[in-house]
């Protein structure tokens, strides 16, 4: 489909969503990154006056933080910036320790904890303002993170409504520049931006447009099909609900 297309249907739906949640408004973390830029530009066009976007650092990069701000400022949409570094490591560190106190710990998943951490309490913040204004929590996810579960359960993964669930990453660049998204969001790696120098794609061990290609059924190399398929494997669990005991 035409991206131009893609947008005002898409903005047509977010509309209907407001209106049958029977909300007040939309929100969306912004972080500097390309999905949250188009997610931001949407919300924008949907609810002009009734959108929020929130910058939510925590020692994020100067980088990422002008970024954010610069999304801001190109899309007009009403924001607000809480800084929650200190929450972050407070909370990080109490845990730890607690868990150090009693012979648990275990440092080689530190840094994986201390990122979801941060995508869960950013989901905390957001809900908590949702909450405040009546408004829903935007997901940024795209096809390929879906596919691949490249997100935080209960973290960026925990929001109300997902534009872009069905958008493979490339449509999503595609409809940031439709929608005038600023050039340095558009021209940098992805990265989650949970530790310095992340980036999607090396994390991952494949391309975005390896994910995309194999998802359209195209040929790809063996040694990437393996890698989607135990990405995708692994990640069942986020995409469906909690396993229950049946009575
Ligand atoms: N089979 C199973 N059934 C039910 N639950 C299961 C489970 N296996 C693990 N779990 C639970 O899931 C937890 C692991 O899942 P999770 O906490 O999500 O953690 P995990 O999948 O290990 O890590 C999240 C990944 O997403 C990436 N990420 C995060 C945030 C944003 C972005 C981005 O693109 O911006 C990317 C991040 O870099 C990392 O690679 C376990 O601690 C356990 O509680
Ligand atoms: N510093 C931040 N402030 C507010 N929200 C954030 C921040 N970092 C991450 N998020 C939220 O988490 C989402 C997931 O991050 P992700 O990195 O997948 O998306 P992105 O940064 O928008 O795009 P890209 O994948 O290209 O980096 C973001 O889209 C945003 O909604
Ligand atoms: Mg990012």
């Amino acid at each position: 489909m035409d991206n131009k297309i893609l947008i005002d249907k898409i903005v047509n739906w977010l509309k209907m969503q407001v209106k049958s949640s029977n909300s007040k408004g939309l929100l969306v973390g912004i972080s500097g990154g390309i999905d949250s830029a188009v997610v931001a530009n949407l919300i924008k066009l949907a609810c002009p006056d009734n959108s929020l976007g929130v910058i939510l650092p925590i020692n994020s990069s100067e980088n990422s933080v002008e970024d954010a701000n610069l999304l801001v400022k190109q899309c007009k949409i009403s924001s607000l910036t809480v800084d929650i570094s200190e929450e972050h490591s407070r909370l990080f560190e109490k845990s730890m320790e607690k868990l150090k106190n009693i012979g648990l710990y275990k440092d080689e998943y530190s840094r994986m904890t201390d990122a979801n951490l941060r995508a869960r309490l950013r989901m905390s913040t957001l809900y908590a303002i949702a909450n405040n204004l009546g408004y829903m929590v935007v997901g940024t996810d795209n096809a390929d993170e879906t596919y691949t579960g490249y997100f935080t359960k209960y973290g960026d993964g925990g929001v109300d409504i997902l534009p872009l669930k069905k958008i493979f990453k490339s449509d999503v660049y595609e409809m940031g520049e439709i929608l005038g998204v600023p050039q340095s969001i558009l021209s940098k790696a992805p990265s989650a931006d949970l530790w310095e120098n992340q980036t999607d794609e090396a994390e991952m061990g494949v391309s975005y447009d390896s994910i995309e290609k194999y998802m359209r059924g195209e040929k790809i190399s063996e040694k990437d099909e393996k890698t989607i398929l135990l990405l995708h494997q692994k990640s069942e669990h986020k995409r469906n609900l909690p396993p229950y005991f049946e009575i």
